[in-house]
């Protein structure tokens, strides 16, 4: 059997002060196009996950992570692929987050979150997130 190949993913649930979260829409022509998601990519070959974190938050945020954590790890298979999505709570940042790929992006509070069409492997994120108030307070 050949063994099969996961895609490692860091994830970033970035957290305002008044407890919101950032979220963006994917492009209709990814995978999983049109769900909503945090943002996030690959991990590249020579890079740890949270540099991959910092790299991507960057790049398609445009903000510097200056405190995170890691959340929740989750794999999932998908029909078509296979993904490790290892999440991180980011409570500091410089910069205003904005989306830098032209997609639609928002910030929402934890409960709204629910009402979005998210990747099935997103569910246990959300539902995490509704049940951890203590760990998500704003930090100064
Ligand atoms: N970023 C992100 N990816 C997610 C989430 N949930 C989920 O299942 N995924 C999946 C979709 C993709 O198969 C994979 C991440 O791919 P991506 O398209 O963000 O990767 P990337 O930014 O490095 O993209 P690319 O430049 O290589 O096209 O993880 C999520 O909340 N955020
Ligand atoms: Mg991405």
């Amino acid at each position: 059997m050949v063994a099969s190949k996961r895609t490692h993913v860091a994830v970033g649930v970035i957290l305002n002060p008044d407890g919101q979260v950032f979220i963006s829409r994917r492009h209709a022509h990814l995978h999983q196009g049109n769900k909503w998601e945090f943002p996030g990519g690959k991990v590249e070959a020579g890079e740890d996950v949270y540099q991959a974190l910092c790299r991507e938050l960057l790049e398609e945020c445009n903000i510097q992570v200056k405190t995170a954590a890691p959340f929740t790890l989750i794999s999932h298979d998908y029909p078509d692929k296979q993904v490790l999505l290892d999440v991180w709570l980011v409570t500091a940042f410089s910069g205003q987050p904005q989306q830098q790929e032209g997609q639609e992006w928002r910030w929402v509070a934890r409960h709204e979150l629910t009402a979005y069409p998210f990747p099935v492997a997103n569910e246990i994120i959300i539902e995490r997130l509704q049940d951890a108030p203590e760990m998500l307070g704003a930090k100064g």
